[in-house]
């Protein structure tokens, strides 16, 4: 069962003086269930508002939500608790300590007080528990807010842009937090405008344009474009090289860096053990993966 479902999901906010804004346009967005699901996305692409949908804090025009198997906002009783959300800087006493602050969320919500020990010890806050939060940097309040997103142990655990205003130390240690818990059987869906930030914790990631799921799968094949990568190779004769491969059925171009550009290449060791039958022996193999950042730039460029 996957953990969110969106079909065919549309928001318009109506704008005093101004035009509708429409947020999601038709969205369709499936997360798994388990590790870490990026959601990426330039500033406005319908992140946020996604994410509000999801969790039945906005209410959509039109379209189907579940979330962990319940349709939203009806079934949303059964599984909030399962649920944990870190979508607005919670509020937290700046004169109270982290403990404290814990603490008293912990009581509302029923809980015991060991369970504030447990979540303090996953975002490292113990040894500053007892520091007023007010004294506390962006990074650690950020790991407070998901500490206490954790208390009830959820099931899934939705963080929109976590990374927001920390300094890289900051952003470091939330990204290690997000994939340890992803690896220790959370689901995490972490939304982020940055692209490092979910190449570097997500396992598969979806990403949104102008209120649409533009692609979306395992990191790995977003950024290859769903396909074999190309490769590059160096050989001392390229003109025959490239009539040996293109015999063989690849598309072959020069390289802009020198070489030869093998299209959608599956195996490496095909191209070697072809071109080294024929005599042509490598210098050079380069598998020419993309990166997020022309792979999502290209993307959005062609839907927008
Ligand atoms: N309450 C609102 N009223 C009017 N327009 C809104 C409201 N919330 C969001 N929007 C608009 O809807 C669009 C999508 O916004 P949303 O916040 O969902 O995107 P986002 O991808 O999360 O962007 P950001 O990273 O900037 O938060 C934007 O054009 C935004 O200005």
């Amino acid at each position: 069962m996957p953990a969110l479902e969106m079909h065919a999901v549309a928001k318009t906010y109506a704008r005093r003086g101004r035009p509708p804004q429409r947020a999601l346009d038709g969205l369709e967005l499936v997360v798994g269930d388990g590790g870490v699901h990026g959601l990426l996305g330039p500033n406005g692409s319908g992140k946020t508002t996604m994410i509000r949908v999801a969790l039945g804090l906005v209410r959509p025009d039109s379209g189907e939500v579940r979330l962990l198997g319940r349709p939203v906002p009806s079934g949303l009783p059964e599984v909030i608790g399962s649920v944990g959300a870190l979508v607005e800087t919670p509020l937290f006493f700046p004169g109270f300590t982290g403990r404290r602050n814990l603490r008293l969320l912990a009581e509302t919500a029923g809980l015991p007080r060991t369970r504030v020990e447990e979540v303090l010890e996953v975002v490292e806050l113990r040894d500053r528990a007892e520091d007023r939060f007010a004294g506390y940097s962006l990074g650690m309040k950020q790991r407070l807010a998901i500490a206490a997103a954790l208390l009830k142990a959820p099931q899934l655990l939705v963080l929109d842009e976590p990374g927001n205003g920390l300094d890289p130390g900051g952003m470091r240690d939330v990204r290690e937090l997000v994939r340890r818990l992803g690896q220790e059987g959370t689901t995490v869906l972490i939304s982020s405008h940055l692209l490092a930030e979910i190449q570097q914790v997500a396992d598969s990631v979806s990403i949104m344009a102008r209120g649409r799921c533009i692609a979306s799968g395992p990191v790995h094949e977003v950024l290859a474009g769903g396909g074999a990568p190309d490769v590059r190779v160096r050989v001392p004769d390229p003109a025959a090289a490239a009539a040996v491969l293109t015999a063989a059925g690849y598309q072959v171009a020069p390289a802009p860096e020198g070489g030869l550009l093998v299209h959608a290449v599956a195996a490496p060791a095909e191209v070697t053990r072809l071109l080294a039958g024929s005599g042509h022996w490598l210098e050079e193999l380069t598998p020419m993966t993309a990166d997020l950042e022309s792979a999502f730039l290209a993307l959005t460029a062609e839907r927008a």
